[in-house]
């Protein structure tokens, strides 16, 4: 008889995804692992299985609802903390070369134990700032799609990710809700920074009030060469 499907299953159909073996394996182990190193460093406020199953891991993979991800080849996650989005997409589509960053060290080590663990190949780890590694020439328009969940407000997060991604690639940003102020205020470091919103897709996650939005800046124009301006301004003074 065949085996009942999980929750996570069921989403994840919802969204055209069907795991093999490895993948659920690679995800559970995954799940093990938050919760272990979640003990000792903070990680994540969400713990209960199935919330991760949705919070985390569909979240991350909602993406595949506005980009064709068999496409791409390049990725970089900015801010990815514990892995969100980088990791559930790297499972899912392990073709694609990830690059994970983030500023606090400890969630490095976390990442580098898990691409480890999960046999992830093509997953490079870099400590620092998105305003220090967009400067310099391996990384700056070297990336078909950047992702981005929970770091910053538009403006900001626009001049840490648009430096990243190449002429004619895109930089998607994770959020919840996005207010009209907040894209207002966007508009202008977008088009600077050389990008042009293309979709803004707003759902809800699951059978739950959770609503999220995913937005899609198409890098349309080279970023000028100012910009990232130094690590620190584009938080203290976004460009408005
Ligand atoms: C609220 S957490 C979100 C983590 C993950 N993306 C998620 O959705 O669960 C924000 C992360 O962004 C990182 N971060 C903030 N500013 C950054 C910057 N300028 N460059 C690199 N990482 C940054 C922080 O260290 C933190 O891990």
């Amino acid at each position: 008889m065949a085996e009942e499907k999980s929750l996570f299953e069921k989403e994840l159909e919802n969204l055209g995804i069907t795991l093999t073996e490895r993948q659920k394996e690679q995800f559970d182990r995954y799940y093990e692992m938050l919760t272990e190193w979640n003990r000792v460093m903070n990680l994540t406020g969400i713990t209960d299985y199935d919330e991760v199953n949705l919070k985390h891991f569909t979240d991350s993979l909602t993406i595949v609802r506005i980009k064709n991800v068999n496409e791409i080849s390049t990725l970089i996650d900015v801010g990815t903390g514990a892995g969100f989005p980088g990791i559930p997409i790297k499972i899912v589509f392990p073709h694609i070369k990830v690059v994970l960053l983030d500023s606090l060290n400890k969630r490095i080590r976390f990442l580098n134990a898990v691409a480890e663990e999960l046999n992830l190949e093509n997953v490079e780890t870099l400590h620092g700032r998105a305003e220090d590694f967009a400067r310099k020439k391996e990384y700056r328009e070297r990336f078909d799609l950047c992702v981005s969940r929970a770091v910053a407000n538009l403006s900001t997060l626009s001049e840490y990710c648009l430096p990243f991604v190449n002429k004619g690639g895109s930089f998607v940003s994770y959020k919840g809700s996005i207010s009209d102020e907040e894209l207002h205020d966007s508009k202008r470091a977008v088009e600077i920074l050389g990008g042009k919103i293309v979709k803004c897709d707003k759902f809800m996650l699951g059978d739950t009030d959770n609503r999220r939005t995913l937005l899609e800046i198409e890098k349309v124009k080279n970023t000028p060469g100012k910009y990232p301006r130094k690590a620190g301004v584009p938080s203290k003074e976004p460009i408005m």
